[in-house]
């Protein structure tokens, strides 16, 4: 039985009000039938109410977690997170490399919906070059993927061309998530998938919800839990694209703000043999 459990190790921020990050991960990685394993970077203090302050480990911290996962339970895929600084991206990246890990989603977390820094603006050089080169996927929002490339998005043909130029950084798929489109602010939401060799658009209906927290941590978390499966990053981002879809369509509503998604309702429709 033991052989055909897999695993997929989170390193990310830890989120108190369990909505995104570490917790949002683990929870993806359990409903999606992968076992789960973490390595966090720092611990925020944090509910529905926004970022109240961030703690961030020192790097060996993280280093010496993703070792011990690494020596012993040999995740099947990974996936990056918030990871602050510039000195946790290196001890981070060079963690992989030395591992030789090649299922690597990275989530380039930058900003909190409310405004908290959860990346410092000069780790973002160390982004690029010490992490991007290394991901199989990297998962950009719109902001993030303005800070990647270098130029603003307003709408699908700039989209595209950031899209191009973070592959150019070493990523080998890149997914530009549409949630921050402002352009397409109607029904529809978009998902572009860039794989070197042509685009791939991944729809769904936009839901009109202030309980959106966390979703960005949970499209990549399912991205990784498919790719520990063995699936090709294409239909890996499909199931993430469904499995979010689910998540905020089934609305929790918990919280005094921007509420957590809702990661039972993927598993609860498939076992209804129903829509995902
Ligand atoms: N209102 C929404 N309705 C449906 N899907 C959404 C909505 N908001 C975000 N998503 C989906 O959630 C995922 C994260 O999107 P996005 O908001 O762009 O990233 P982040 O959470 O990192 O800022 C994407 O797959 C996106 O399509
Ligand atoms: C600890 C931690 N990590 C990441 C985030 C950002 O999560 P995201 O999925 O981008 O969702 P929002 O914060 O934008 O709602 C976080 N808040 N905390």
């Amino acid at each position: 039985m033991s052989g055909a459990v897999r695993k997929a190790l989170t390193i990310a921020g830890s989120d108190s009000g369990g909505g995104a990050g570490i917790q949002a991960d683990l929870k993806t990685f359990q409903e999606l039938g992968v076992f789960g394993m973490s390595a966090i970077t720092a611990v925020t203090v944090q509910n529905t109410l926004g970022v109240r302050n961030v703690y961030p480990l020192p790097p060996e911290a993280a280093a010496e977690q993703i070792e011990a996962v690494g020596s012993d339970l040999a995740p099947d895929a990974l996936k990056t997170g918030m990871l602050f600084s510039a000195e946790i991206i290196r001890a981070v990246a060079a963690q992989i490399r030395a591992f030789g890990w090649s299922r690597v989603v990275v989530d380039p977390v930058m900003i909190a919906k409310g405004g908290a820094t959860l990346l410092l603006p000069e780790a973002v050089a160390a982004l690029k070059e010490e992490l991007l080169p290394l991901a199989q996927v990297v998962t950009p929002n719109i902001p993030e993927a303005e800070a990647l490339s270098g130029i603003p998005i307003r709408g699908m043909s700039e989209r595209r061309e950031a899209a191009k130029r973070i592959h150019s950084l070493g990523a080998k798929h890149v997914v530009i998530k549409g949630g921050h489109d402002e352009s397409g602010r109607g029904e529809r939401i978009v998902d572009l998938l860039y794989d070197g060799a042509g685009f791939t658009e991944f729809g769904g209906q936009r839901i009109m919800t202030r309980h959106t927290h966390g979703t960005g941590c949970t499209f990549s978390a399912a991205v990784a839990a498919e790719l520990a499966k063995g699936t090709a990053a294409a239909e890996a981002i499909s199931t993430a694209r469904a499995f979010i879809q689910a998540a905020i369509e089934d609305e929790l509503a918990l919280g005094l703000g921007h509420g957590p998604t809702n990661h039972w309702a993927y598993r609860r429709r498939m076992e209804q043999g129903g829509r995902p």
